[in-house]
Formats: structure tokens, C-alpha cells, sequence
């Protein structure tokens, strides 16, 4: 047998780019980002080109003015030919800006599907312990949000601030060769503007991912409300729900603020700097055009050179805000995917050769990662053996551990310690895929996806789920046994029979219904072992006999193991287990537990008493 690591996955909910520079965050997108550089690329050269292009028109001015209007007495067609030439250069900016917009339009949208996709299907593989720990509004604002906002940047962020940045330099160069204390004036008036930029990328940054996980947390609640929505009415809680959503928004709308605050306070010294700098090199230049150092011409290109620069100037703010912006989603994202996935397949996988059903488990322990030190292991050693075709009833008091023991099975969660084998192979040494056909669960939450009964029944056989006849025939075979067994033929007299859609979350259908569909998914899984967590807990004691009398008799060569809360589903198994403690204290018949195991029959008089106590409160409620 392989070596496994008794470590369960604790990796929490962290910041994945913490210490880390904006544009090393970034650039771990790299892999997602190569098939689409090409064309950002090229989408760059375009905008680089464009701003060559608008800085070339300056000059064509500055030969107008010092050549043909003040020396050559404004030749006629001297000044038409530098118009065309303006006119020319203005077309060709036109576009050249076009083609930026071509080129980097769609390789933004294919590495948002590619990002998207890869969320999904590591969220699909990460363990159920990780979405213990993970809000779902948490994950649906970093699946929408966040990646649209770094498509977003993507395809014209990223680009902008690339050239408006090479505009910047080359813009400056170009003040330089026009005079150089202009030039020098300009520089040093600008350095206000960067010490603004690099205290706002210290204060934006933290503001930013601040808000975007406080988006989470709201999408959290209004997911929870929605889900609860019956819970909330029944007990007249709207108001309260209400009044904690509030405080959550007027959180979030303070962080909103503060951004726009850190944000207003950049656009002042954007907006004011080039202002001054342009006062003052006004003055200074007609000086020096009076001291002979400097041309019209040349005045007149600096000025609408230093006009050219003031949107890249300007844009800098609102492109830095959007990168880092673009950095904290890129951190919330790689928060997800680089938490490890310790539940996978092994390196070399076993295969059980002739599936018998046999279910053994070998002094097994678990504890769940956030359970406190000073408790023992909540699975604290257990041994137990559930033979082929057997059904096994574990009972126990309510959080022995009765449904945490079940979970362990199909690797939910993996064993702290010792092994569980199906058939003598150790489940950790089995792919996920064969060991989730050998084993099928059903829950007592039964959670039905929105499509019809048929694909919600048959979600464990892909195999049966094509379009040609002979396929058809199988799934409406393999589909009428589950529902028949599940005693669940009420699904063929729904509007549309077995095609109607059952909805989100099944909630059309009533518990008891949706429970048994739950169980016909198990039972059409056809596996050989197949674990129950309470799956019968909605049905009347009738139905529940006859249930469990079919899964005996159809599926004999099936072992199952059975969370049990009720004295009929115990009496139905062959054997019963008994949970206590940690540790399964004794195994036997229902009968012979009952007759010699005190706890057993503190158990079960226990979950009489509950029944007692649920069928009076129905009558009154009836
Ligand atoms: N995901 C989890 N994370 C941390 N602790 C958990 C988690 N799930 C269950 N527990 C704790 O483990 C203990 C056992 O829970 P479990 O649901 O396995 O008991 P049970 O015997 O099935 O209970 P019941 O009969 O009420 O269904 C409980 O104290 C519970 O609070």
C-alpha cells in the first residue's frame, strides 16, 4: 500500500499575493494570459504607432510656423501641403486607434472563458472541507466580477498604460529636443504627480481588496437569503435580514467612498500639476522666444506636444486604480486556485478487479481541522466490517458522528488516520472516478439539480446520457427500475413526466419526493457500495418499508450502510452498528443489541421518544 499523509487540507481562506510586488501578482496570470499576447500585442503597436503619430503633428507645425508663415510670407501651397499632411496624420492616428480596438478586443474575452472555466473546475475538484470554509458568494463574486474586471484590464488597461506610459517618455524626449529648461521645468513640476501615484498605490491597494471582499461577503448574504427565504418568512426574520444586509451595504459603500476619496485626491494633483506646469512654462517661453533662445514654431510644438501628453498624464490615475484593482482580483482568484487539492487521484492508482462490495473499516480516526485540541478524534479508532450484500444501520446519538463516518467513504473527506477498504483496496489508492462508481450516496438534504428528473436520476451514469436508441432504451430501463425501487413513480405523472425540470433545488417538489429521487440517483449508480446518510428521514413509515424491502430485494448484490434515526429503517438491516464515543462499541442484530447493550437501548428509545414527538406535533399541525 501507498503511503498517505494524514494531513487534511488546511490551507485557509488566505491572501494568495500577499508580500507580493502589483506586477509580480500579475504575472502569474502569465499562462492563462500567452495565447492571447499576440494580439495585445499587436494591439500595442497600434496604440504606440497612434501616439507617434500625434506626436509627429506638432512638428509638421513647428515647420509651418518658423518656415513658410514667418519667414517665406505664407506660401499658399506650402500651407495646404502642411495641412494635408495634418489632415493625413489625424486619419492614420484614427486608425491606427481602430486597430488597437480590433486587436485587443477578443483575446480578453477568451482569457476570461479560460479563467472562468479553470475556477469552475478547481472548485469541482477541491475537497468538501475547503467549501466548508468558503462562502459561496465569496467564490461567485471572484467567478463574475473579479475576472471580468481583469478582462476588462486586459484588453485595454494593460494596453493603455503600456503606451500612455511610452507616450510619456517619448513625449518627454521630444520636450527636450524643442528646449531643454522648458523641458527640465516640466520634469521637475511633475514630480509632485509621482509622489501622489506612489502613496496612492499603498492606500488603493489594501481599500481595493477590502471592498472586493466585502462584494463577497454581500453576494453571501443575499445568496443566504434567497436560499432561506421560507425560513426567514415563517419565523418574521425579513426585518432582521434586512437590517444586517444594511450595515453590510453601508460597509461596503464606506470602502466605495474611500476609494473614490483616494482616487479624487490622485485626480488633483493629475489635474492641477499639468495646470501649473503649463503657467509656468508660458511665461518662461515667451521669455526665451523674447531672448532669441527659442522659435514660435518651436513654442507652439512644445505647448501642443505637452497638450498630447496631458491625456496620458491624466489617464495614469485612473488606469493605476484599474490595475490595482486588477491586482486584487488577480490575488482573490489565485487565492482559490492555489489552495492545494489534497483529496485527489494517487500516482499509481489500484483497480478492484471483481467488485464484491466488501467495506472495511481499519481503526479509523478523523477529526474535522477546525475542532479544538483538548477534544479526542470525533472518528476515534473504528473497526468495522460490513460484508458483501449486507445492510448495516449504524446508529448512535445525535453528533456521534454518524454522518461524518459515511463522508468517509466516497473521500468527502479523507481518514485522519488508518484505512477504509472497499474490497481490500485502500479508497485512497483507487482514482476518484472508480471509487465514486463503486460507491453512491444519498443524503438526507437532497439537493436536486434545475433539469429534469431523468437527468438528476441518472447524473451518475453519463454512459446512459446519448441520443441513439439503443442508449434511450437502456436509460428509460435503468431509470424506471431506480424510480420503481425508490418508490418515487410519482415522477412520471409530473406535467411532463420524467422530463419535466424539477427546478432549483428540486423545490417544486415536496421533501419527501425530492428524497426519493435523491435515493433513485443513488440506486441507478448501480454501485457496489451504496451509503444512505438518513435518506428516508421525509417518508412516512409505510413508504420507508416498502422502500427499504425493494433496495433488499433488487439490489442483493449491493452492501449498504445506513445512517439510521428511526427505530423501522434500524429494524430493516441485517446488522446494526452502534456508535459511541468515536468508536463502534457493539455490532449484531437489532434484536440481539436490543437485549444486551444498555446504551443501544437508550439509543433507541431516544429516537422513539423523537418520533413520538414529530408525529404529535404533525397531527396538530394537520
Ligand atoms: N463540516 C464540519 N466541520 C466541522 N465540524 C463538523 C462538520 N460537520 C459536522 N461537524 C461536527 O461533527 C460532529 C458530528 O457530526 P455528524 O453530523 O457526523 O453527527 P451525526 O451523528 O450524523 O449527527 P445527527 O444524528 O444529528 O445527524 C458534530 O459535533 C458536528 O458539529
Amino acid at each position: 500500500m501507498s503511503a498517505h499523509s494524514s494531513e487534511t487540507d488546511r490551507t485557509t481562506h488566505h491572501d494568495a499575493g500577499e508580500g507580493l510586488s502589483t506586477f509580480a501578482s500579475i504575472a502569474r496570470l502569465y499562462p492563462y494570459l500567452k495565447p492571447a499576447l499576440p494580439r495585445v500585442t499587436l494591439g500595442m503597436v497600434a496604440a504606440l504607432l497612434a501616439s507617434v503619430v500625434s506626436l509627429a503633428i506638432p512638428f509638421v507645425l513647428q515647420r509651418l510656423v518658423d518656415g513658410t508663415l514667418l519667414h517665406r510670407g505664407g506660401d499658399r501651397y506650402e500651407v495646404i501641403g502642411a495641412a494635408a499632411a495634418i489632415l493625413g496624420l489625424g486619419i492614420a492616428e484614427a486608425v491606427l486607434i481602430s486597430l488597437r480596438r480590433w486587436f485587443v478586443l477578443t483575446p480578453g474575452t477568451k482569457v476570461e472563458a479560460t479563467l472562468r472555466n479553470g475556477l469552475y473546475n478547481k472548485l469541482q475538484h477541491l475537497p468538501v472541507a475547503f467549501h466548508d470554509r468558503w462562502p459561496s458568494g465569496q467564490l461567485l463574486s471572484r467567478a463574475v466580477s473579479d475576472l471580468n474586471l481583469i478582462r476588462r484590464w486586459l484588453s485595454f488597461g494593460l494596453v493603455l498604460l503600456v503606451v500612455n506610459v511610452v507616450t510619456i517618455v517619448v513625449g518627454f524626449a521630444v520636450l527636450f529636443y524643442y528646449h531643454w529648461l522648458l523641458a527640465v521645468v516640466m520634469v521637475v513640476l511633475s514630480v509632485p504627480l509621482w509622489v501622489a501615484g506612489f502613496f496612492f498605490e499603498r492606500k488603493y491597494h489594501v481599500v481595493a481588496r477590502r471592498s472586493q471582499d466585502q462584494q463577497g461577503d454581500l453576494a453571501t448574504a443575499v445568496e443566504e437569503s434567497v436560499h432561506g427565504i421560507r425560513v426567514l418568512k415563517a419565523f418574521g426574520r425579513g426585518g432582521h435580514a434586512l437590517k444586517g444586509f444594511r450595515e453590510q451595504a453601508e460597509q461596503l459603500r464606506g470602502t466605495e467612498l474611500e476609494k473614490a476619496r483616494a482616487v479624487a485626491g490622485l485626480w488633483l494633483w493629475l489635474l492641477m500639476v499639468p495646470d501649473v506646469a503649463f503657467a509656468v512654462c508660458l511665461g518662461l517661453g515667451v521669455w526665451l522666444v523674447s531672448q532669441d533662445e527659442l522659435t514660435v514654431g518651436q513654442l507652439l510644438a512644445f505647448f501642443a506636444t505637452a497638450t498630447v501628453l496631458r491625456f496620458p498624464i491624466e489617464s495614469i490615475g485612473f488606469l493605476l486604480s484599474m490595475t490595482f484593482d486588477t491586482r486584487t482580483a488577480v490575488d482573490r482568484f489565485f487565492d482559490v486556485m492555489s489552495t492545494p487539492n489534497l483529496i485527489d487521484d494517487p500516482e499509481k492508482p489500484a483497480h478492484i478487479e471483481s467488485p464484491r462490495g466488501e467495506l472495511v473499516f481499519d481503526n479509523v480516526h478523523f477529526r474535522y481541522e477546525d475542532s479544538p485540541e483538548r477534544f479526542p478524534d470525533l472518528v476515534d479508532g473504528i473497526n468495522l466490517t460490513v460484508r458483501p450484500g449486507e445492510t448495516m444501520a449504524l446508529v448512535g446519538l445525535t453528533g456521534s458522528g454518524k454522518s461524518t463516518l459515511t463522508s468517509l467513504v466516497p473521500r468527502l473527506y479523507d481518514v485522519t488516520g488508518g484505512a477504509i477498504r472497499i474490497d481490500g483496496v485502500d479508497v485512497r489508492d483507487l482514482t476518484l472516478e472508480e471509487l465514486r462508481a463503486r460507491v453512491a450516496m444519498a443524503f438526507e438534504d437532497a439537493t436536486l439539480f434545475s433539469t429534469s428528473v431523468r437527468d438528476n436520476v441518472l447524473l451518475g451514469r453519463p454512459e446512459l446520457a446519448g441520443d441513439d436508441p439503443a442508449t434511450v432504451k437502456a436509460a428509460d430501463a435503468q431509470l424506471a427500475e431506480a424510480l420503481e425501487v425508490a418508490q418515487a413513480s410519482f415522477a412520471y405523472d409530473l406535467p411532463e413526466g420524467v422530463d419535466t425540470m424539477v427546478g432549483e433545488e428540486g423545490l417544486s417538489l415536496s421533501g419527501g419526493q425530492r428524497q426519493r429521487l435523491a435515493l433513485a440517483r443513488a440506486v441507478a449508480a448501480k454501485p457496489s457500495v451504496l451509503v444512505l446518510d438518513d435518506p428516508l428521514s421525509a417518508l412516512d413509515v409505510d413508504t420507508e418499508a416498502r422502500v427499504t424491502e425493494r433496495l433488499h430485494s433488487v439490489l442483493t448484490g449491493t452492501t449498504a450502510l445506513i445512517v439510521a434515526h428511526r427505530p423501522s429503517t434500524v429494524m430493516l438491516a441485517d446488522r446494526v452498528a452502534l456508535l459511541q464515543n468515536g468508536r463502534v462499541t457493539d455490532v449484531g442484530t437489532h434484536g440481539e443489541l436490543l437485549a444486551r447493550n444498555e446504551h443501544y437501548k437508550f439509543v433507541i428509545s431516544s429516537l422513539e421518544e423523537e418520533m413520538t414527538t414529530t408525529a404529535n406535533t404533525e397531527e396538530v399541525d394537520a
